[in-house]
């Protein structure tokens, strides 16, 4: 049997899959976690990588090795390959007033849309280069390259042995980098960082750009959300929801988008296509927060927001724990609306903490079905698509039937099927084997109509917003 690895280096932690490089089977698989916080060390993703890989035979037999890495994060580099500071991650939004200027500078969110298919928010890379210059001018004298989390990691994984890459996927978060042409804007870079530095070369999507010490074939890598579009077989007509640390929903598409309201990124996906894709700051740790706030396990968080009613009683959870991306308010704080006495039961706001977190993501896909076309069914991913409850209020969220795949780490086996493809030359065909389809009913539609219409008008109520919502 033929072995590739798919590493997932993603916001809390670091998964290993081994899969059969023909039919796309897991066979061995390993974890390691990852420091908290929003400036992290790149070196401590190599070190959890290293521990997760360090399990007695692992990676015995592995002939391709390809990296799926949380995307937007800044890692610099000196003349020397050193680190110079510890990488702002994607969820980190000191600089929204960067983005906001960059935006201006360049002649507002039109110009950046048509430029790089993306209107910048503070997650993406070119704000926090802006942010480095302006913040820590001594810092960024010292800054001779910007790379990506999965870029570092494969540029270790070599040893070092080859200039870093990048793909064209994780290239398209930075914003200074055109995903219609697949060439760097260097403009952009020189408004935001006020000179050139070097930018990784980016790999085609099939290429092996180097070997481990072990001799092990490097494939590209890409960012986490292109890796679970290959770990999904994702096709146009349905969307991904990852429902990690942030909260993302994004389809494929053949062409490239240029929304210009900032709600959706118009990415580049893993295989030469587009991944348009809308991301929020508030996934799974709101669900997280809220069962400790009710003092249960996540398990019996899910079987009290089972026992509520669509709509948590009018309860209205706005999830902003961590300030927001979409819709855009970075510092924003998480609100609780509609308490009443009789509503004001645990289960009511167990349910309207996932009913919050999924809402501005049903909202992000009615937008992508306006840039894309039809989408006609949900494939939840990410940590939190283990809930039951996530997975049955989903269909009444977003009016569509959701399904939920055996392949559990999609991040991972997407990384994987992508080093298959550079180890053989062609994308395996792997069957993506579903392990729970869930119907939308004409109740679901309903519920999710008025969900949509009542966090609407909330949201309205408590922040300016105009853009964002019907
Ligand atoms: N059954 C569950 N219900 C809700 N959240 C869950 C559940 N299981 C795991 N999670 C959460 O999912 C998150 C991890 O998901 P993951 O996709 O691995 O995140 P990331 O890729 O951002 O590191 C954690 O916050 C974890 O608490
Ligand atoms: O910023 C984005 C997408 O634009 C995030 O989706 C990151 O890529 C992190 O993902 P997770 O760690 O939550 O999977």
């Amino acid at each position: 049997m033929t072995l590739v690895a798919g590493v997932d280096s993603s916001t809390q932690s670091v998964k290993i899959v081994v899969c059969d490089a023909e039919t796309g089977e897991v066979v061995r698989s390993s974890r390691a976690p990852h420091p908290d916080g929003t400036e992290v060390s790149a070196a401590a993703w190599w070190d959890a990588y290293r521990k997760a890989a360090d399990q007695p035979g692992l990676l015995d037999g592995v002939e391709a090795i390809a990296v799926g890495g949380q995307q937007h994060g800044m890692v610099t580099l000196d003349e020397d390959g050193a680190l110079v500071r510890d990488a702002l991650l994607w969820n980190d939004t000191r600089s929204a007033r960067d983005a906001q200027d960059l935006v201006a500078e360049l002649g507002g969110p039109q110009a950046f849309a048509d430029a790089t298919g993306t209107v910048p928010l503070a997650s993406m890379t070119i704000t926090k280069l802006r942010w480095l210059a302006r913040s820590e001018p001594e810092v960024a004298k010292r800054v001779a390259s910007v790379i990506l989390p999965h870029d570092y990691l494969t540029w270790e994984l070599g040893g070092r042995s080859f200039a870093p890459v990048t793909d064209r996927g994780d290239a398209s978060g930075t914003c200074y980098f055109d995903p219609a042409t697949n060439t760097y804007n260097d403009d952009l870079v020189r408004l935001a960082f006020g000179r050139l530095i070097d930018l990784p070369r980016v790999a085609a999507p099939s290429e092996v750009v180097g070997h481990t010490p072990d001799g092990i074939a490097i494939a590209a890598g890409t960012g986490d959300n292109m890796a679970a579009g290959l770990g999904l077989g994702l096709e146009s007509g349905s969307a991904v929801v990852s429902l990690g640390t942030s909260g993302t929903a994004f389809t494929r598409s053949t062409t490239p988008t240029h929304e210009p309201t900032g709600t959706v990124a118009g990415f580049a996906d893993a295989t030469g296509a587009f991944l348009p894709l809308v991301c929020t700051l508030n996934g799974a740790r709101n669900l997280v927060a809220t069962a400790d706030v009710l003092g249960v396990t996540l398990d019996e968080l899910a079987r009290l927001a089972l026992t509520a009613e669509p709509g948590s009683g009018g309860l209205v959870f706005l999830p902003f724990l961590e300030g927001e991306r979409t819709p855009s308010l970075p510092d924003a704080k998480g609100e609780l609306v509609g308490m009443t006495l009789s509503n004001m039961k645990p289960a009511n706001l167990a349910r309207a903490a996932i009913e919050g977190v999924l809402w501005s993501l049903a909202y992000g896909v009615d937008v992508l079905r306006d840039q894309t076309g039809t989408i006609s069914a949900i494939t939840l991913t990410g940590g939190a698509s283990q809930s039951e409850a996530v997975r049955r209020i989903a269909t009444s969220v977003f009016g569509l039937p959701v399904v939920v795949t055996e392949a559990f780490e999609s991040v991972a086996v997407g990384a994987a099927r992508q080093a298959a493809w550079a180890l053989t030359g062609n994308l395996p065909d792997w069957a993506v084997p579903v392990a729970g389809r869930y119907e939308a009913t004409d109740a679901d539609v309903s519920a999710a109509d008025s969900l949509m219409e009542r966090y609407t008008e909330v949201l309205g109520q408590h922040f300016d917003v105009p853009s964002f919502g019907h």
